[in-house]
């Protein structure tokens, strides 16, 4: 991989002003991401991907404040000069005009919200060009059709003029990441990208997002609930919870040697081959409420494992390997040996051994 960093998260904290209070949405989050590589963060609805996400594309709702940290972009002006900026103190306009839709682009869970049923397939994709570039109509509708055929929609003249609605799902979300590339972003963020489809289009989704990513090297950072859509794309993952990362690793580390009780959780609820889907494991209990911060680690109350100090003090992120990290007190050295649950033990070493027939690292 590169060692061309194009982002770094670091130590964010954002909050968020509310009438019940203040949510402590994001606290202290660190993630780097350099060219062409994939990076997942994964976590439960609330976890706070999301609002991470919003904040380095500038987008956070009004009643957000960033109470620490900086999101540094990394990216070449036209001539070939490099700059880096801190995304967070630049202003919304100036945001717009230089990096969201041109140096960043985003596919969002829906493609129904994010693109607009009043408009021609045709004229959403030459958009971003004409008006980041002022790129002239005919070679803008050029592009388009050919990012539409790139995107693997047939007949792309013809669907040049067709509207949201005369398209399938799987098309429509093809459309979106169409509008993404046309601005030749260097990041590209996708925020669920197929939740909404089923199970077949959602693996060629993800198929074609990989395609385009190495043909154009760029990066892409996926937030997903769904540690299985990640799996094999990814190159780094990173768990989230209550608005913290509590794990973070290569792909083969997260799936293979988790370390936190929560990862243990992610990955028994992953429905796989072997188990029907009513007899799949949850996640007792639910997330904390953001709004009543409690003394020690946010995850103890469902967290079969805790230990003591759990209720009383946060643990730190202790290292594994140079990549694997986790903010657990199990991995503490004065700390009773806990295993992973023995189902969850047992999976891995099918999943391991599927890997291995398939000469595949997942
Ligand atoms: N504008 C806002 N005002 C108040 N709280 C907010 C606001 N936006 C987000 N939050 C809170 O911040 C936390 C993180 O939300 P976020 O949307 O990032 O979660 P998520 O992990 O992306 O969840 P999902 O998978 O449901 O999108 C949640 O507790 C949410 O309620």
């Amino acid at each position: 991989m590169s060692d061309e960093r194009i982002l770094n998260i670091k130590d964010l904290d954002i909050t968020f002003s509310t009438t019940a209070g203040t949510v402590h949405a994001i606290r202290g989050i660190n993630i780097d991401l350099y060219k062409g590589e994939t990076v997942a963060i994964v976590g439960e609805s609330g976890s706070g991907k999301s609002v991470t996400m919003k904040a380095a594309m500038g987008i956070l709702a009004s009643n957000a404040k960033v109470e620490k940290g900086t999101i540094e972009f990394s990216y070449h002006h036209a001539d070939g000069t490099p700059e880096t900026v801190d995304i967070l103190t630049k202003d919304k306009k100036w945001i717009r005009r230089h990096i969201n839709g041109k140096r960043i682009a985003m596919v969002f869970q829906d493609p129904m919200t994010s693109l607009d049923p009043t408009m021609t397939i045709g004229k959403q994709i030459m958009e971003g060009m004409r008006w980041h570039f002022k790129t002239p109509k005919k070679e803008a509708w050029d592009r388009a059709v050919e990012l539409l055929r790139e995107v693997g929609i047939e007949e792309p003249e013809k669907r040049m003029k067709n509207y949201p609605h005369q398209l399938s799902g799987g098309m429509r979300q093809r459309v979106v990441i169409a509008i993404a590339l046309s601005c030749n972003p260097d990041l590209l963020i996708c925020d669920e990208p197929t939740t909404a489809l089923d199970v077949t289009i959602q693996a060629k989704i993800i198929e074609l997002i990989k395609k385009v990513q190495k043909e154009r090297g760029i990066s892409v950072i996926y937030i997903t609930h769904d540690l299985g859509v990640v799996a094999k794309v990814a190159d780094f993952i990173n768990v989230m919870y209550a608005g913290k990362i509590v794990e973070r690793g290569t792909t083969n580390e997260i799936f293979y040697d988790p370390r936190h009780p929560y990862t243990w959780g992610l990955l028994s609820s992953m429905p796989d081959l072997d188990t029907d889907d009513e007899r799949l494991y949850t996640i007792p209990g639910s997330p904390p409420n953001l709004l009543h911060e409690k003394p020690g680690d946010a995850f103890a109350p469902r967290n079969r494992y805790a230990l003591e100090i759990d209720d009383k003090l946060e643990p730190p992120m202790f290292q594994i390997t140079k990549d694997h990290f986790a903010a657990t007190w199990l991995l503490d050295p004065r700390a009773p040996k806990v295993e992973m649950p023995v189902e969850l033990k047992n999976r891995i070493e099918r999943m391991k051994k599927e890997a291995e027939e398939h000469g595949c690292k997942l």
